[in-house]
């Protein structure tokens, strides 16, 4: 048991000494008056005194997973500690948005699924509103023609869906909806304040080894053993994948799954930016904005007032051309490690902290005011062009992942109807920055391009092992939970997850983490 569990069990041992000692002193004077001494001194029987709060936490990272485990940090330890995050960048991380026209649009992080827990009750209790994101018609194209374009009607929609793909279409639906039925779990986990150490033992917790093995395995393998046809994987999933996560059907499957969740209806965003909500919970938090690069962390040993040396992180950052370093108790990173990209060493960890190599797909969001070229993708006249968004088949000729119409983030999108012979605003994601000669091929004319470059989210390659949490003693990492799946819900979990985490580890309770059976245990729990 590591040092931070001593304070609980000493207060235990303390607990039964005073029930074991108690009755045999009662008889005697000086029984008595040491009684009330160890009485003062341990606590009265089964009070176990929790463990003072640390005094200091900090928070590498102000996306959606930092601020929320600022969020949840807070709802535990309370109001005593002083929990520090550190932003080298703007508030928000991948949710941002880029200005045009004096318009924002979503450049990162746009879409939330409605049953998105952790982010509806953010928006709900952060005073902030939801509006609905664009569901325009989709079509897929393959570098010559639109293989698949949906209808305005219903019925004609399911009866092309059958015509083309069988019922495989109501298939995926039911596989997706089964992955997520057994995600929404981790609500019920959460709330009753069970917390997991590692992301595998999250997702087994969930579903089982099935559920792991979703992860172990491509969503390729996983959807060719279901019997889904090479044909409806080609038309429809690898461009849903395309979209949402620049790669193909090499991805694990339940990032997989998690990709064709946004077909769902009902996506929605945060009115004015879904960056809003990470400013918010580092408002509510009473965080303490640390406009700053942590460059190392190292762990020290500090005398503080009470005269014990303690074990605590020394964090040295730069603010301009200023470095300074400050001491905590626990620190959480919130940023991805992978390849050096947030340029933090750990310096003297023995063992030292593991190194991560798996690298993060470079893409570009690229948004364009303008007169969509619809000739590109069919020789329809130009009025009847009716598509909200183009997804793209596996074509190494092809320079786009997607190109769909989008409003600005004050806007409600109800029934939104883009003509292409009116000016729109348009988001395209590439793999790469796109020359004006490929913008001219996709436009009869534009007003306004603006670009965001990213390096968006792991390149998946199942099967892989997800980074530990617990990096040392006191010491958390939030990103591993990507490697399982990126995006903004998966982030609130694991901020959520490491707040559980640090403050079971701190007061000692094993008891509540990595429980085996959650599911089963709760079933009869209100
Ligand atoms: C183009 C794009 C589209 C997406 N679309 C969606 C979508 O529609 N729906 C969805 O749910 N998800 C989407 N995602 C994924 C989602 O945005 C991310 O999974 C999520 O925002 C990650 O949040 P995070 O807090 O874990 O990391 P980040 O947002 O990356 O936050 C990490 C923060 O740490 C800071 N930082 C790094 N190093 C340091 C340091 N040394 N010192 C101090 N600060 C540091 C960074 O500046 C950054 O702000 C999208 C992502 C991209 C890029
Ligand atoms: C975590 C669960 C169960 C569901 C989340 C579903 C979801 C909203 C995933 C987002 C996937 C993602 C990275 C999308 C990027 S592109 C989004 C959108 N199509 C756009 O045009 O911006």
């Amino acid at each position: 048991m590591r040092a931070d569990n001593w304070a609980f069990q000493s207060d235990n041992s303390a607990s039964r000494a005073m029930e074991r000692t108690g009755g045999r002193l009662a008889c005697s004077t000086v029984g008595l008056w040491l009684g009330l001494l160890l009485l003062c001194s341990w606590g009265f029987p089964g009070s176990a005194e929790p463990r003072a709060p640390p005094e200091n936490i900090a928070i590498i990272g102000a996306g959606i997973g930092g601020t929320s485990a600022a969020y949840y940090l807070r709802q535990k330890f309370g109001n005593d500690v002083k929990i520090d995050v550190f932003e080298k960048g703007e508030v928000g991380g991948r949710l941002a948005t880029v200005t045009m026209q004096g318009q924002e649009y979503e450049s990162g992080g746009s879409v939330i699924h409605p049953l998105n827990l952790h982010m509806k009750r953010f928006v709900k209790d952060l005073g902030l509103s939801a509006v609905q994101s664009p569901s325009g018609l989709v079509g897929v194209y393959n570098g010559e023609t639109l293989v698949y374009e949906e209808s305005s009607w219903f019925i004609i929609n399911m009866i092309k869906l059958i015509w083309h793909y069988g019922f495989q279409s109501l298939r995926m639906h039911m596989w997706v909806e089964d992955i997520l039925d057994k995600f929404m779990r981790i609500y019920r986990y959460q709330s009753h304040d069970y917390a997991f150490s590692s992301v595998e033992k999250l997702l087994h917790s969930l579903g089982g080894d099935d559920y792991l093995g979703l992860f172990n395995r491509s969503l390729l393998e996983t959807l060719q053993k279901a019997g889904f046809s090479e044909k409806f994987l080609d038309e429809i999933i690898t461009p849903v994948m395309r979209i949402n996560y620049g790669q193909t059907m090499n991805i694990n499957g339940f990032v997989g799954a998690v990709s064709m969740s946004c077909t769902d209806p009902g996506l929605w965003a945060v009115k004015g930016g879904n960056k809003l909500v990470c400013s918010r919970l580092l408002q509510a938090s009473k965080s303490n904005l640390i406009s700053g690069s942590v460059m190392s962390i190292e762990e020290k040993t500090r005398t503080k007032q009470t005269g014990n040396p303690t074990k605590v992180y020394e964090a040295v950052y730069q603010t301009g051309s200023e470095t300074h370093s400050a001491f905590y108790d626990i620190v959480l990173v919130a940023t991805p490690l992978n390849r050096k990209m947030s340029n933090i060493t750990f310096l003297n960890f023995d063992p030292p902290i593991e190194e991560f190599h798996q690298y993060y797909e470079p893409l570009v969001t690229t948004l364009i005011k303008g007169q969509l070229n619809s000739t590109v993708f069919t020789s329809r006249a130009l009025d009847e062009f009716d598509l909200g968004t183009v997804l793209t088949t596996d074509n190494p000729d092809l320079f786009i992942n997607s190109i769909g119409f989008v409003s600005s983030v004050e806007e409600s999108n109800n029934n939104p109807q883009p003509k292409a012979d009116r000016s729109h605003v348009w988001k395209i994601f590439s793999a790469g920055p796109l020359t004006k000669e490929q913008i001219l091929k996709l436009f009869v004319s534009y007003d306004y391009a603006v670009k965001r470059s990213w390096l968006a989210y792991p390149h998946y390659t199942p099967p892989e092992k997800c980074p530990s949490i617990i990096l040392h003693d006191r010491l958390y990492y939030l990103n591993g939970m990507e490697v399982a799946a990126s995006a903004m819900e998966m982030s609130a979990v694991a901020g959520y997850n490491a707040a559980l985490l640090a403050y079971h580890r701190w007061n000692g309770h094993t008891h509540m983490i990595d429980q085996e059976d959650l599911y089963e245990k709760l079933k009869t729990e209100l």
